[in-house]
């Protein structure tokens, strides 16, 4: 059988933090799963999902397999298929359990495994506490920098978060605001630029991405008055960008970005520090916006928000972002592999 017509590998997706809405989010959105739609497999403890699943009122049969390829369409048409953790969880809806942390580990690192050899097509997590990864004495400080070395890639990974009015880039991602302007330089701002254009053609299908460079201070710094970095910093970037072939402008006031017409001329914003991307992306599509990792030699995505433990275990969470997580993951592969094999 050719890769044309192979019937579609599922997704892997990650238990993420056991005490937050992960397990709900995900019987959610495999209680909202379409015909056709992409089948995933949770990578998490069968008996505890089944719990969960009771207690929330919800009708999810739960199927516990031995390896990716029974998650066939037939399997997850009936059931949610369930590849059981080594490590046990101990953690509830609302409830942190410090020993779950190998749990969340172990989830992550099988979903990678399991992409890289071809039986899953792509990784979704679940939202996590970063204090897991420093309980297991990993110094990264969330799956974007993590991924990076379990994927054992020369290039380092970048964050993108995506909706359906807005794509954004942070050049700096989980470091204090304090620390922005000594880590922002022309070296960084130019490698996250190039992997996002190279991202948006091969994993998008945008054949010629504009992308618009942000200031970092007040006005883009009105001409050095409000701060130096859009002269020392990012002009400079832009200026290598521009004659690299790259459609790039900027640097653009920051506060001037976001507008509907602003928004229309470009197809993703290179922010210069985390909430500078992250604000107007939740603000306008908290319930679609996906977070998706560049740069790997396999596709991420995540829904956009965080553990949401303050309403873990009362059936609140809502399942969107998951699934337009599911979904762009899947065609993110599909068209990574069309380019590819074009
Ligand atoms: N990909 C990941 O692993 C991410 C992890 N986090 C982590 O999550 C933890 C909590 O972060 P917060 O800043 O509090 O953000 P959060 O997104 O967990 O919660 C912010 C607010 O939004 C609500 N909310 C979030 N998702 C929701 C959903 N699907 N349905 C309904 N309401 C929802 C929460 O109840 C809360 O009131 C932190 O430890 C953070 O590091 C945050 C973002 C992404
Ligand atoms: N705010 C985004 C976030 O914290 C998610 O980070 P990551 O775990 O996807 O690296």
């Amino acid at each position: 059988m050719n890769a044309a017509a192979s019937p579609p590998r599922p997704l892997a997706l990650t238990c993420g933090e056991p005490a937050g809405i992960g397990a709900e989010i995900a019987l959610k959105a495999w209680a909202e799963r379409e015909a056709g739609g992409p089948p995933f497999l949770l990578l998490d403890q069968p008996a505890r999902l089944a719990r969960i699943a009771e207690s929330l009122g919800l009708a999810v049969p739960i199927a516990a397999i031995a390896a990716p390829a029974e998650a066939d369409a037939a399997l997850f048409a009936e059931a949610l298929p369930v590849l059981p953790l080594a490590a046990p969880i101990d953690g509830r809806p609302g409830q942190i359990a410090e020993g779950d942390a190998a749990a969340i580990i172990e989830a992550i690192t099988r979903a990678v495994r399991l992409t890289q050899a071809g039986e899953t097509a792509a990784v979704v997590t679940n939202p996590i506490r970063k204090q897991s990864l420093k309980t297991m004495g990993l110094a990264h400080p969330g799956h974007t920098e993590f991924l990076a070395e379990l994927a054992g890639a020369d290039a380092r990974s970048v964050m993108l978060l995506a909706s359906p009015r807005l794509r954004v880039v942070p050049v700096t991602v989980h470091v204090a605001l304090a620390a922005v302007p000594r880590l922002l330089t022309a070296a960084e701002i130019v490698t996250v630029t190039l992997a996002t254009a190279r991202a948006l053609r091969l994993d998008f299908g945008i054949a010629a991405p504009r992308l618009a460079v942000l200031g970092l201070n007040p006005h883009a710094g009105e001409s050095g008055l409000l701060g130096r970095e859009e002269i020392e910093i990012i002009a400079p970037a832009i200026e290598r960008l521009k004659a690299a072939g790259l459609d790039v402008f900027g640097p653009v006031p920051p506060d001037a970005a976001f507008h509907a017409a602003a928004r229309s001329r470009y197809d993703a914003a290179i922010c210069m520090y985390h909430d500078q991307a992250l604000l107007p992306l939740k603000t306008l599509d908290f319930d679609e916006g996906v977070n998706v990792t560049l740069n790997l030699p396999f596709v991420r995505t995540s829904p956009d928000h965080g553990t949401a433990i303050d309403i873990a275990g009362t059936g609140k969470a809502n399942p969107q972002s998951l699934i337009a997580a599911l979904r762009l993951a899947a065609t993110m592969a599909e068209t990574r592999r069309r380019t590819a094999a074009s």
